[in-house]
């Protein structure tokens, strides 16, 4: 089986669901900009030409951003019944992603597990953000270009975030979406990405990620803020043809492999940056252990696993708290990304992830990533450690 046309549309849908995105946090973006020079011309600063006030304002209006941006955020983030957020965003990007693969496969039967549903937006008080959803996902497809079709209507985009709704992964093909996986990462202006992949009798055999603020070159020493790198990853990777990475502007691609690195000193670490995501004291104790130097590079989302399939880190280490349970959509699309990459990717006994449960993926304690060679010190020292802090407590 080639896979090759659900490639081809996945990787469509990721690039546009990642423009919608960024078309978001742009818009916010813009209006406080406007709201900036209109407060500037307000405040009777128009002396000089009309160039010199654009560009006062602009400096004006970004000083603003900088500290309403998170207060404007706040009126497109709502809270789920778990109290986690979600976005007018992660809502416009799984509605594309959805319409977009159908299109695209019009012949194939369409089943999707997503995070999210359209319960919330059904609701009465919900209309104004429904309709800010589907003014989203309609400009983006206006932009694109690619389909001819007349607007959707909010029940189109309704219909699309729910469309091939699906918990069953452990027969036939089944979609596996996570819209925007680092939800509070893309709220704080950080990393996120869109996740996508396609299971085949319970295996990942498609995976693709998009990460708009991701830099182009290594974050390895930790400079993902570097204003110096351009931004936006788009990873790929195909059950027994290695991993891909190219620009999301649509450059060539090249091909990646995970960090040959077998001596722990010169070894640096991913984790989650969200504390509440992952026990940091554990990483610490086992990267201590293993013989870590580096410190943690902390970001939020998959975009670890597309950076460590790229080698700009040996390892990814992830323990959720007691009682939570991780979901396939966080870990199939980046599980591919980095196995086909030349890593490995099991749960903290050494186990391979089992993606054919349905939405749950149950592991035993965590997470853990590397490469091949690193393997078997990172399962012994996560081992010890895992016991040292059972008997400890
Ligand atoms: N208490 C918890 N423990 C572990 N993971 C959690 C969590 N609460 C939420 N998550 C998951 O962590 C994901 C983000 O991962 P990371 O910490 O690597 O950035 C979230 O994805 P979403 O942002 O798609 O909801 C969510 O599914
Ligand atoms: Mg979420
Ligand atoms: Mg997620
Ligand atoms: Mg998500």
């Amino acid at each position: 089986m080639s896979y090759d046309k659900e490639l081809a549309a996945a990787k469509k849908a990721a690039t546009l669901a990642a423009s919608l995105c960024q078309a978001f946090l742009f818009l916010s973006f813009s209006t406080f900009s406007l709201m900036g020079i209109c407060s500037f011309m307000h405040l009777g600063c128009y002396k000089g030409s009309i160039l010199e006030t654009y560009m006062i304002s602009y400096i004006y209006a970004w000083f603003l951003d900088m500290k309403v941006q998170k207060e404007l955020l706040k009126s497109d983030v709502h809270s789920k019944s778990d109290k986690s957020p979600v976005t007018v965003a992660d809502y416009g990007s799984q509605a594309l992603v959805s319409f977009v693969l159908e299109r695209e496969l019009p012949t194939e039967s369409f089943s999707l597990v997503a995070e999210e549903d359209s319960g919330d937006l059904r609701k009465d008080d919900a209309q104004e953000t429904l309709q800010r959803i589907t003014a989203l996902v309609n400009d983006t497809l206006a932009s694109d270009g690619s389909y001819t079709v007349s607007s959707l209507t909010t029940e189109d985009v309704l219909r699309a975030i729910d469309s091939g709704k699906s918990e069953d992964g452990s027969s036939g093909r089944h979609w596996v979406l996570d819209p925007i996986d680092g939800t509070k990462g893309f709220v704080r202006g950080d990393q996120y990405a869109i996740a996508l992949a396609l299971l085949d009798d319970g295996k990942v055999v498609l995976g693709i990620l998009a990460c708009p603020n991701l830099p182009l070159a290594s974050i390895g020493s930790g400079n993902q803020h570097s204003s110096h790198n351009e931004v936006g990853c788009l990873f790929f990777a195909k059950v027994g043809s290695g991993t891909y990475m190219q620009p999301l502007d649509g450059s060539s691609p090249v091909k990646v492999h995970v960090s040959a690195i077998q001596n722990p000193e010169e070894a640096s670490f991913f984790e989650s940056f969200e504390a509440a995501h992952s026990q940091h004291d554990l990483s610490s104790t086992i990267a201590k252990k293993l013989g870590v130097k580096a410190p943690p590079v902390r970001i939020d989302s998959q975009a670890k696993y597309g950076a460590l399939s790229r080698g700009d880190g040996v390892i990814y280490l992830r323990f959720p708290h007691k009682g939570y349970r991780e979901k396939i959509w966080d870990h199939a699309a980046g599980s591919i990304v980095v196995t086909e990459a030349g890593g490995v990717v099991s749960d903290a006994g050494g186990k391979p992830l089992d993606f054919s449960k349905g939405k749950y993926l149950d592991v035993d304690t965590g997470i853990i990533v590397t490469n091949k060679k690193l393997m078997p010190s990172l399962l012994k020292a996560v081992k010890e450690s895992v016991e040292e802090k059972a008997s400890s407590l």
